[in-house]
C-alpha cells in the first residue's frame, strides 16, 4: 500500500472456494492503482494486487489448478494518476503493465477522445500483446489512415496447467460516443460476423470466456448468450464485465454465468468453475474488498510472507509517480464530508446541492457578459466520487472531477423556457435510459442505471451479527461497506458489513447565477457543461426554442473547465485552519 494510506481495519470475512479453473478480475479502474487514500476497506494499491496475483497463482497452481488474471476496461480517467499527467496516463501505462494480465479488452473511457484511443493502440496494446481483444472495436491507423481492429478479435488458447481449451472474446457495450478515429459495432451486428459464427462453430472448446467492458445484466450479453447456447448447448460460458460501477453477478443457465467487479479498485473480483467437462459445472465468485487484511487472509499469508518483491516495487513505483505529480499538495479542507448518492439530493451534505447553492453560484461568470443573468446546467454524470472531509488534494480535484469538458452557452433565451430544459432532460426515459444505438450517452453516474429506487440502509444491521460464519475467527463490530445481492444470493462479498444507502439522483442539476438573485430574469444566458451539448440541444426543441446550437452556441469562461472551476472555488472557500 501507499506510505499514506490507512491501515486497514479487521472484519468477518468469507473465503475464496478454489476450483479447476480460478478467475482474478478488475473493471473499471479509472486510474485509481494507488488505491483509496482515505478509505481504509479500498486503501491496497496496484502492487499488492501484483502480489495478490502472484500469490493465489502459486496456490491454485500447487494444487493443480490454472488461474487467468482479466481486466475489462475503463482503467482511465477518474484519478490524478491518471488526468493530471502531462500527456495524460503515461504513469499509469507504465504502471498497469507490471501485472501480468492474462486478457483485458477497452472501456468506453479509452475511446471517448483520440489521444486516449491511440494511446491505447500504440503502448497498452503492445505492453500486453496478444492479451489484448476487441471484438467489436476497429481504430483508423494514425499512419496508414486504414480502419483495422484496435486488437485481434478473439484468442483461443489452453491454460498453463490442465490444458482447458477456451476461446476468448472481449466485447464493448453498444457505446456511441466515441471518437471519430475510432468505429464501435454492436455487438448485435458483431456476432452475426463470419469470424464470430466460425470460432463459435469450433468443437475442440471447452469454456467459451466472454470478457466485455458490458453489464453483465444487459441486451448485449444476452444476444452474445443466445448466439453461442443456440450452437453449443453444452459448453460452459463464462462472462465478465462492468461499465455500471457496481458488483454483480448473473446467471444465464445452469452453465453460463457473468461478474462484474465494481469500480475505482475497490473490488478484486474472484470466480472458479469446478466441473468444467460435467453436465453441472460450479460456479463461486467472492467480491474482494481492497485492503491488505482482505488480500493477506485469502493468499493465507502475513504482513511479511504476503508482498512479491514485484508488488512492492510497483508500490514504489506508484508513490514516487505520484510524488512526480504532487498529487498531496493540499488544496483545501473540506468542512463535512459530501455524497454523490449517499444522502438525498436536494439535501444539505449531498454534492449536487453543494455545487448548485454554491460552486456554481459564486463562481460561473464570464466576464464579457457583465452582470448578465445565466442559468446553468450540468450533468451528475459529470461528477464522480464523494468529497470526503479534511484535505481536498491535487489528487481529490480529478477524483471529484476528472474530464476535460468546459461550459458554451446562448445568450437571450428567455428563462421561462431556459428553466423546462431541466425538467425535460430529467424526465425523459429516452434521454435517461439510451435505447439501443441512440446517439445519447446516459448523463448521470453509471451506477444509477443499475437501481431504479433509493436503497435505504437499514442502519440496526450494523449493530447485529453477522448471518454468514465468519472465517476469521473474530467478531468485531461491522464496518459500512457492499453488501451486494445478486442471481446468487446474498454472500458473495468476501467482507460482511452493515449497509450504506444509495438514493437516486437527477440526470443534470441547475442553477441561477444572477447577481439579483430574488428578482426573476426575463432572459438569461444558457450555460451549460459542453458534454451534454447534444442532450441540451434536443431537450431545447422540446421545450420550444428555436436554437442552431451549432451555429448560435459560444465559448463561456473561455478555457475554463468543469475542474479549474472547483478548484478555484476549494482554493478560495475551504481554507485550512
Ligand atoms: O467527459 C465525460 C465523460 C463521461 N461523463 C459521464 O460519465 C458517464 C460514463 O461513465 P462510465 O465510467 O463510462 O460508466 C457518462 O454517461 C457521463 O454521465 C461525463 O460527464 N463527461
Amino acid at each position: 500500500a501507499q506510505p499514506s494510506a490507512p491501515d486497514p481495519i479487521p472484519a468477518p470475512l468469507r473465503g475464496l472456494e478454489f476450483g479447476q479453473l480460478n478467475f482474478l478480475h478488475t473493471t473499471d479502474t479509472h486510474g485509481w492503482l494507488a488505491g483509496h487514500l482515505q478509505e481504509p476497506s479500498y486503501a491496497a494499491d496496484w502492487g499488492d494486487y501484483v502480489s495478490f496475483a502472484t500469490r493465489i497463482r502459486e496456490k491454485v497452481e500447487a494444487r493443480g489448478q490454472d488461474l487467468l488474471v482479466i481486466d475489462t476496461g475503463d482503467r482511465v480517467e477518474g484519478n490524478g494518476l491518471y488526468d493530471s499527467s502531462e500527456p495524460k496516463g503515461v504513469y499509469i501505462s507504465e504502471i498497469l503493465r507490471h501485472q501480468p494480465i492474462d486478457l483485458l479488452t477497452s472501456g468506453n473511457h479509452e475511446l471517448y477522445k483520440q489521444n486516449t484511443s491511440e494511446a491505447e493502440f500504440f503502448t497498452t496494446i503492445p505492453n500486453f500483446r496478444g492479451n489484448y481483444i476487441a471484438s467489436n472495436i476497429d481504430i483508423f491507423h494514425p499512419g496508414t489512415k486504414e480502419l483495422v481492429p484496435l486488437a485481434p478479435r478473439y484468442k483461443k488458447f489452453t491454460t498453463k496447467l490442465q490444458g482447458i481449451r477456451i476461446t476468448a472474446f472481449g466485447f464493448l457495450f453498444d457505446f456511441t460516443g466515441n471518437n471519430n478515429r475510432t468505429v464501435v459495432q454492436p455487438v448485435e451486428e458483431t456476432i452475426k460476423e463470419d469470424w464470430f459464427q466460425e470460432a463459435i462453430r469450433d468443437k475442440d472448446v471447452d469454456l467459451f470466456l466472454v470478457i466485455g467492458h458490458v453489464p453483465v445484466k444487459s441486451q448485449e450479453y444476452q444476444a452474445i448468450f443466445r448466439a453461442i447456447r443456440s450452437l453449443r448447448w453444452g459448453v460452459p460460458i463464462q462472462f465478465f464485465g462492468g461499465h455500471l460501477h457496481i458488483r454483480d453477478y448473473a446467471r444465464y443457465d445452469a452453465k453460463a454465468v457473468g461478474l462484474a467487479s465494481g469500480r475505482f479498485m475497490e473490488t478484486i473480483g474472484f470466480l472458479s468453475i469446478d466441473g468444467l467437462s460435467t453436465s453441472t459445472p460450479v460456479f463461486k465468485r467472492r467480491y474482494i474488498d481492497n485492503n491488505l487484511f482482505s488480500l493477506r487472509h485469502h493468499s493465507g499469508l502475513d504482513e511479511d510472507g504476503f508482498p512479491t518483491e514485484q508488488g512492492r516495487n510497483v508500490s514504489r513505483l506508484i508513490a514516487e509517480s505520484r510524488s512526480a505529480l504532487h498529487l498531496d499538495e493540499v488544496h483545501g479542507c473540506a468542512p463535512r464530508d459530501l455524497w454523490m448518492s449517499r444522502v438525498k439530493y436536494p439535501s444539505n451534505d449531498s454534492i449536487y446541492t453543494w455545487l448548485e447553492s454554491q460552486v456554481l453560484v459564486d463562481s460561473l461568470k464570464d466576464e464579457s457578459r457583465g452582470d448578465t443573468p445565466a442559468l446553468a446546467i450540468l450533468n451528475t454524470g459529470a461528477i464522480r466520487f464523494d468529497i470526503f472531509q479534511g484535505p481536498f488534494t491535487q489528487d481529490t480535484t480529478f477524483i471529484v472531477s476528472p474530464f476535460t469538458s468546459g461550459f458554451r452557452y446562448v445568450k437571450d433565451v428567455p428563462y421561462d423556457q431556459a428553466q423546462l430544459i431541466v425538467g425535460i432532460l430529467n424526465k425523459q426515459p429516452q434521454i435517461l435510459r439510451t435505447p439501443r444505438y441512440s446517439p445519447f450517452t446516459p448523463l448521470a453516474p453509471p451506477e444509477q442505471l443499475a437501481y431504479s429506487n433509493d436503497i435505504v440502509a437499514d442502519l440496526t444491521v450494523g449493530a447485529s451479527k453477522p448471518q454468514q460464519a465468519p472465517l476469521s475467527g473474530q467478531e468485531p463490530e461491522l464496518i459500512p461497506g457492499y453488501t451486494t445481492k445478486d442471481d446468487a444470493g446474498t454472500d458473495g462479498d468476501d467482507t460482511v458489513h452493515s449497509p450504506i444507502s444509495f438514493y437516486r439522483v437527477p440526470n443534470c442539476i441547475q442553477a441561477l447565477v444572477a447577481a439579483n438573485a430574488s428578482a426573476v430574469p426575463e432572459t438569461v444566458d444558457l450555460v451549460y457543461i459542453d458534454f451534454i451539448e447534444r442532450h441540451v440541444a434536443l431537450a431545447a426543441k422540446f421545450a420550444g426554442l428555436d436554437v442552431n446550437f451549432a451555429q448560435e452556441s459560444e465559448v463561456y469562461m473561455p478555457s475554463m473547465t468543469l475542474t479549474d472551476l472547483l478548484l478555484d472555488w476549494v482554493k478560495t472557500h475551504w481554507k485550512c485552519e
